[in-house]
């Protein structure tokens, strides 16, 4: 789980993003380490047999009881600033997720320990909405869950829904979630997402999903989320995405950092890595 951070007034400098006098640190991850374990991968697997046996030699060594670990993040240190956005890059299984699963505090660290400042939010492709619930009982839900009350929900629900683009090609809004595309469904998550002002916004891919023009329109609110004090981290594939929204960028490669700089530096080396511009 994550602690929060209870000193904000100096915190470690960096040469990164805007260098102001006072730089408030909003997420600092120190020497974090995160361990999946896989159950079930030994032989007689998924038998209850196996099942009970796991129960009753539960000191047997986790190799030997079948569990594999999956060693998803390694050692990987930074401090986020607010004001900044932070553009997480690297291939497929590099551990971009899994860190940004554990800075919103859903995945314990094994070692090391990720300190930030108020509770961060992440905004998954996956985020919890209901599939049987329409647009519009899933905007309040999401925004409930978020800690906005009904009033606060209420007036911004136009907003949302106008941001989401969801109604242009008539009335979805009021239709269950589960009769809309990918793309609309991920375009309803980030309106609701970033109607709220977060500490630290933690956005997985949502970009990527909705249209050129959508991804115009979240690439601006992110620039206005961050102009009002918060730090957001992004996570993409599309180079240009993160170009266009990030001025910080960190690099995962095998759950190790390989870089954190400034975009085009580190976009320039990542390129490279994967062989040409996206
Ligand atoms: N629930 C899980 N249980 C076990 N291993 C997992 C789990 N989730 C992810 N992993 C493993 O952790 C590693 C990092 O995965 P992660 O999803 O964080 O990568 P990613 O960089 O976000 O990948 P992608 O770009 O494909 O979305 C991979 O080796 C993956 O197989």
């Amino acid at each position: 789980m994550a602690d929060t951070i209870t000193r904000p007034a100096e915190g470690p400098r960096s040469t990164h993003g805007t260098d102001t006098a006072e730089r408030v640190p909003t997420v600092i991850a120190d020497r974090v380490d995160i361990v999946y374990r896989v159950n079930g991968t030994g032989a007689g697997r998924g038998t209850a047999t196996a099942a009970l046996n796991r129960i009753l030699r539960r000191k047997k060594t986790e190799k030997a009881a079948g569990v594999r670990r999956v060693h998803a993040v390694r050692n990987v240190s930074f401090t986020a600033y607010r004001g900044e956005a932070i553009g997480l890059i690297g291939t497929n299984g590099s551990g971009k997720s899994t860190l940004l699963k554990a800075v919103a505090g859903l995945l314990p660290v094994e070692n090391g320990r990720i300190y930030t400042d108020g509770q961060p939010s992440l905004l998954g492709v996956n985020a919890a909405l209901m599939s049987d619930l329409t647009g519009e009982r899933n905007v309040f839900l999401g925004g409930l869950a978020m800690g906005m009350s009904r009033d606060q929900v209420r007036e911004r629900y136009q907003e949302i829904v106008d941001f989401s683009g969801i109604n242009e090609k008539g009335d979805f809004i009021t239709l269950p979630m589960r009769t809309y595309s990918s793309g609309m469904a991920a375009r309803l998550r980030f309106s609701i997402a970033a109607a709220k002002d977060h500490d630290v916004l933690l956005v997985d891919e949502a970009l990527a999903t909705g249209d050129r023009s959508f991804q115009k329109r979240s690439e601006a609110r992110i620039r206005e989320l961050r102009k009002h004090a918060g730090t957001v981290f992004l996570v993409s594939h599309n180079n240009k995405s993160i170009r266009d929204t990030c001025d910080r960028v960190l690099w995962l490669e095998r759950g190790e950092l390989r870089m954190d700089g400034p975009t085009a530096d580190v976009l320039k080396e990542y390129e490279k890595f994967t062989g040409g511009k996206k």
